[in-house]
């Protein structure tokens, strides 16, 4: 009797087990499907216009710049102004809550650049958006303490080392935002942009600008053929590109996109960035070199034209550059770099 009997308890345990295994499996899923669709619909999507908009008609005969290229090979779009219509693209943008965490690096007597560059942003970046600033820094005291932000505007301060060679605090940026990305940025953002801070905005810079992954095309080197571009040609650096390769030279003082891919960039950068050292190389223009490299491999889904990296040492009068957005600020590098 009590052996059918505890067959019977020991056929409902396992019964019951099944059960409750079966049931834990289906709530993992329900929960991993609905993370994957959640983190899936948070950036990329489609246009979508809540409004009727007066926007003007875009005329398939009539491009609207015929003096640049406004698509790459791989059909990213090149910004220029012209090619967008900020209106459409803000009421496209605006509603979907979207944080742009946004990093900067101030180390030693690059401090100084803080405030006209906060001051700036403020005025022109992702304005209407809520933006997380991030600010790297060895001195925490030198923080400019008089720039107000907007609503829905963040700052937030990162102890960092202070490296002895400016090329070491410059290169270093790609670990330091990895592993920011990693510890908390990649919990309250869905984009994020990684920006020099001897920089100054002077118009608008917005959510034209975000994509998955986003390089400016370098305001020095646009009309040179690609055997002259100043990629590391050395092969012994990973960063290495031969003279027959490349599309543009992408300059290091912006690039961003999705959490995910600028998660993936600063990471190879950094692994290149160490396998260098650990052969005593350190590639022509540091990460830029290593930044290089990527985007030829891993090609950007929007680029950023010259107006969004202008060099306030280059002469305005090009008539490509309509306005400019963002631009180097002059900068005495004897006085404020480590070493030169
Ligand atoms: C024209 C030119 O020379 N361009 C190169 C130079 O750009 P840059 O002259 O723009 O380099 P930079 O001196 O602005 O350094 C890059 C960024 O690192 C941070 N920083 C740097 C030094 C320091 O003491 N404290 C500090 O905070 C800061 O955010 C700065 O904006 O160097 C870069 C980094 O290697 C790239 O190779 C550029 O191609
Ligand atoms: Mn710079």
């Amino acid at each position: 009797c009590c052996n059918t009997a505890n067959e019977r308890m020991r056929g409902r345990e396992h019964f019951l087990l099944s059960l409750v295994m079966a049931g834990g499996v289906v709530i993992c899923w329900l929960v991993f499907s609905y993370c994957a669709s959640v983190s899936l619909n948070q950036v990329h999507r489609q246009v979508v216009l809540n409004h009727r908009l007066q926007s003007k008609q875009a005329q398939l005969m009539e491009p609207v710049r015929t003096d640049v290229l406004t698509v790459t090979p791989w059909l990213a779009p090149i910004v220029w102004e012209g090619t967008f219509d900020p209106q459409v693209i803000d009421e496209a943008f605006m509603s979907q809550n979207l944080t742009i965490a946004t990093t900067v690096f101030a180390v030693g007597k690059y401090t100084r650049f803080l405030q006209d560059f906060l001051e700036s942003a403020e005025k022109h970046f992702m304005v209407g958006l809520d933006v997380h600033y991030y600010v790297f820094t060895d001195r925490p005291g030198n923080m400019p303490d008089n720039v107000t932000l907007g609503v829905g505007r963040l700052l937030s301060i990162v102890r960092v080392p202070k490296f002895a060679r400016w090329q070491e605090i410059s290169l270093r940026r790609m670990e330091l935002i990895q592993t920011a990305i990693k510890d908390h940025i990649h919990r309250g953002a869905n984009y994020i942009f990684c920006l020099d801070v001897d920089m100054r905005f002077h118009s608008r810079v917005g959510p034209e600008a975000l994509g998955r992954l986003v390089a400016a095309i370098h305001p020095w080197f646009y009309t040179y053929p690609r055997s002259q571009y100043p990629y590391e040609r050395r092969t012994i650096s990973t960063a290495y590109i031969p003279l027959d390769q490349g599309d543009f030279y992408y300059q290091a003082n912006i690039f961003g996109g999705a959490l995910e891919d600028v998660y993936r960039l600063t990471k190879t950068c950094r692994e290149h960035l160490e396998v260098d050292k650990s052969v005593g190389v350190e590639a022509v223009w540091q990460e830029e070199s290593h930044l290089n490299w990527y985007l030829l491999r891993n090609k950007p889904t929007k680029l950023l034209s010259p107006e969004y990296v202008w060099d306030d040492a280059k002469e305005r009068d090009a008539k490509e550059i309509k306005l400019v957005r963002f631009s180097s600020v002059i900068k005495n590098k004897a006085e404020v770099r480590e070493n030169l």
